[in-house]
């Protein structure tokens, strides 16, 4: 009979109640709750899987650099990096407004790991993240003009309520890239929103983007209003391994 119910539960996908009704029946607990405490717990089951299963796919769906939980990210008093912005900004009431976040800094200081903390909150959150490498981005953005699947890639970022952008400005724009560039701002702007990391700081993003009127025309609509982190110090990455004559090679 129990056997019966589990292959049902399984062949309807109810992995949740599935598990859950199977550790019931195996450790006798079935008889310790009574119809309406069993149904509780096999619906609450059933709903906790399907809730992590939905979090797992926005997660792999991000494509993120690191696996960065918001809990992971140190907080160095000499990396002026601030718990309470960070943790307002794992909030996501920030997507909500449609406001940005611009996180800049030296290589190796935690740019791309904080963004990826906070898209990985947003993600738990249920909102849906994409994380790019910006120059890869833009790459890819050029390949797909040439084999026409352009407007696709676009349509694909403008789904997403929060895109990173990360590595902004470590190669100047082209034409074609600052094109598209303005293309997916303007199409995100007052509906979306971005976190952009960069090395340069916020006063030389004008200079990479190249064009004066378009690049007036990103970044008033990227800078106002967005939230800053400026994270200053030492590269985490040489904390961890400090360079030496024997490897650096
Ligand atoms: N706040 C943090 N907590 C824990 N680990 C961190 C933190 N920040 C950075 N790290 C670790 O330090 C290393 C460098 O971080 P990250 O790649 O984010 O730097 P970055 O500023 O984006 O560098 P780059 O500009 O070169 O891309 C990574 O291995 C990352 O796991």
């Amino acid at each position: 009979m129990n056997q019966d119910t589990l292959d049902k539960l399984r062949k309807m996908k109810f992995f949740g109640m599935f598990h859950a009704f199977k550790s019931s029946v195996e450790t006798g607990k079935t008889n310790d709750y009574t119809a309406d405490e069993l149904l509780g717990h096999l619906v609450d089951a059933e709903w906790d899987d399907r809730q992590n299963r939905r979090i797992e796919r926005t997660i792999l769906y991000a494509k993120f650099r690191y696996k960065a939980a918001i809990e992971d990210v140190h907080y160095h008093a000499e990396r002026s990096i601030d718990r309470n912005q960070i943790m307002r900004l794992a909030e996501c009431t920030f997507i909500d407004r449609f406001e940005n976040i611009l996180v800049t800094g030296s290589t190796g200081i935690g740019k791309s790991y904080v963004a990826s903390a906070i898209g990985h909150q947003a993600c738990i959150q249920g909102y849906r993240v994409f994380y790019a490498s910006t120059p890869k981005l833009f790459a890819k953005l050029k390949m797909a003009k040439a084999d026409g699947s352009y407007i696709k890639e676009i349509a694909k970022l403008e789904r997403t309520q929060l895109l990173i952008l990360d590595d902004f400005g470590i190669q100047p724009f082209d034409a074609q890239s600052r094109a598209a560039l303005l293309e997916i701002i303007e199409d995100r702007h007052g509906k979306t929103s971005l976190i952009i990391t960069s090395q340069l700081p916020v006063s030389k993003w004008f200079e990479v983007i190249g064009e004066k009127t378009i690049a007036d025309a990103i970044l008033d609509r990227i800078v106002h209003d967005a939230h800053r982190i400026e994270l200053k110090g030492e590269s985490m990455r040489r904390k961890r391994t400090p360079i030496t004559a024997n490897n650096l090679e």
